[in-house]
Formats: C-alpha cells, sequence, structure tokens
C-alpha cells in the first residue's frame, strides 16, 4: 500500500535543524506553496524576531506564535514552524489533531549551536548558555518526538537531500519506508563513526609531534596488542562485535596511524 500524499506537511525540530531552509526546499522541489511561521510573526508584528523579544519579550513572541499556528489549519502546503513551538500546550494540542502530517526533523547539538552562531539571529542562543541549550533540547526533544509522525535524520545530509528524503516518503511502499527509516539510522552512525575516527587521527597527529620530541619509535608493538587484548576482553560477551572485527578494524586504524605519524616524522 503506498502512503497518502498529505495535503499538509508541518516541519517541527529545534531551531536550526533546518525547519526553513528544508521547507523552502521541499516547495520548490514539489511546487508547493510554503509558510515560515516566523515570517509571518514578523509581518504581522511588523518587527524583526530579535526585536519583537526585546520590546514584548518571550510571552509576547509565543501568543502571536500561537495566532498565527492556529490561524494555518486550513492550509495546504510546507509549514515551517519555530523550534519553540512546542513549549505551549494549546499548540501541542493543535498539531496532535491536525489532519497534516508532522515532520521532526532531527539533528544534533552540536551542528545545530555552529549554525546557529554563524547566523547570529536567534535571541534564545544569545540570552542562553551552552548547559541552558542542551536542557531545553532533553525537554522539547520528547515533545517533537510525540507529535512527529516522521522523524527524519538531518546529521551530514544537505539541505536538497533532506527535502527529497521527505518527498520520497509518500512515493513509497509503507513495508519500504519502515526499511528507509532504518537505513537512514545506519547513515547516521556510519557519519558518526567517520567523524569521530577523524578526531583520533588528530590525537594521533598530536602523539608523532611528541615522538618526534623525545626521539621515540612509530611503532609501539605492545601497546597495540594490549589494546586489541583489551577490546577483545570488553566485548567477550558481545555475538556481534568479534575478535576477527576488532582485529580487521584495528588493522586499518593503526596502519593509517602509523603511514600518519611517519609522513610527519620525515617532515
Ligand atoms: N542540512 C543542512 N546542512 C547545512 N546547513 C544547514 C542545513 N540546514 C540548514 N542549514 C543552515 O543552518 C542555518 C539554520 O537553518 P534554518 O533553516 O533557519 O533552521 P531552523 O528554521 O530550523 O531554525 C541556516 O544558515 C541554514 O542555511
Ligand atoms: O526555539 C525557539 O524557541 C525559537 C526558534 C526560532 O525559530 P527556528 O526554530 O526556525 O530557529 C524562533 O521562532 C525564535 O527565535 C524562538
Ligand atoms: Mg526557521
Amino acid at each position: 500500500m503506498m502512503i497518502k500524499e498529505p495535503e499538509t506537511l508541518i516541519l517541527v525540530g529545534f531551531m536550526g535543524a533546518g525547519k526553513t531552509t528544508v521547507g523552502q526546499e521541499i516547495a520548490r522541489q514539489h511546487h508547493s506553496q510554503f509558510v515560515d511561521i516566523d515570517s509571518e510573526i514578523e509581518r504581522i508584528a511588523k518587527q524583526s524576531i530579535p526585536e519583537l523579544f526585546r520590546s514584548r519579550g518571550e510571552a509576547g513572541f509565543r501568543q502571536i506564535e500561537s495566532e498565527v499556528l492556529a490561524s494555518l489549519q486550513t492550509f495546504k502546503g510546507i509549514v515551517a514552524t519555530g523550534g519553540g513551538v512546542v513549549e505551549r500546550m494549546e499548540n501541542l494540542e493543535i498539531l496532535k489533531q491536525s489532519a497534516a502530517t508532522v515532520i521532526y526533523l532531527h539533528g544534533n547539538l552540536e551542528s545545530t549551536i555552529n549554525r546557529l552562531l554563524i547566523e547570529g539571529q536567534r535571541p534564545l542562543l544569545q540570552e542562553k548558555s551552552t548547559a541552558d541549550f542542551f536542557n531545553l533540547w532533553q525537554l522539547r526533544d520528547p515533545k517533537y518526538k510525540m507529535i512527529a509522525n516522521f522523524t527524519v535524520e538531518t546529521v551530514g545530509k544537505t539541505p536538497e537531500r533532506i527535502a527529497a528524503e521527505i518527498i520520497a516518503l509518500f512515493s513509497t511502499n509503507e513495508d519500504e519506508l519502515a526499511l528507509l527509516q532504518l537505513r537512514s539510522e545506519i547513515d547516521a552512525f556510519d557519519r558518526q563513526i567517520f567523524q569521530i575516527i577523524e578526531r583520533r587521527m588528530q590525537v594521533v597527529t598530536a602523539v608523532a609531534h611528541y615522538k618526534a620530541q623525545f626521539g621515540m619509535a612509530t611503532i609501539q608493538q605492545e601497546r597495540m596488542r594490549n589494546m586489541r587484548t583489551l577490546l577483545k576482553y570488553d566485548f567477550e560477551q558481545s555475538e556481534d562485535i568479534t575478535d576477527e572485527m576488532i582485529d580487521q578494524i584495528m588493522t586499518i586504524l593503526t596502519s593509517s596511524a602509523i603511514a600518519k605519524e611517519n609522513k610527519q616524522l620525515k617532515r
């Protein structure tokens, strides 16, 4: 069975997740209408969001936000909400009961904060510490999940690709859809694994500097053997992480590290 194509898609997620950008891109690729709730608020208030926060406070902003959301109940097309749309109970009710399909654009805090710092347009970011931001993330994440019909992983993907994936959700068979979601989880893990390997290589560089300074050998066989033994011990009970897997992966990691160290030492 094919999933019926919805008349309206509502994008939710934390600030900086890409709701505005991806929403515009879906509308472009799918030739639909697009509304950004923040832009509507600015149009109605005749003020920018930071100005509105200054003149009427967050409560004043949230009041207009709820009114705009309520006014969009018959809109057909793509709606980008603001990250704080889940702050008010009445908004959650509207989103839960809506016939529209709600999509949670999920990301990670690190890339989100980096994007927002570059942009500098979110008043909440200016007044909150990273710890406050993390708390806000943890408070909102379950609310986005509660109202969403689908969660789409955004980490490491371009807005064009995320838009294409969302459009594909509705031209896909329902059985295939579960598979699509699981695969997107695997893709997200693969990206995380390679980000960690990259960080590992940065530490390798620091180690090479140290070894050069103290005239130490690049290859320290015993240390490498010990590490493999410890890993095998850690995963002794695991069916999936076998000794063979540990040996293969560690061979790749250590040989790339040794190659990098040798290259640096030759300089
Ligand atoms: N998938 C993405 N990859 C890279 N940059 C992105 C992505 N999505 C959004 N951005 C950038 O991050 C910033 C915030 O995006 P925006 O669409 O305004 O997010 P939101 O509406 O969820 O707050 C913008 O500068 C945008 O260009
Ligand atoms: O998360 C929030 O509380 C907010 C998110 C912003 O929208 P985006 O999520 O589009 O950045 C904007 O509505 C306002 O700065 C408050
Ligand atoms: Mg936005």
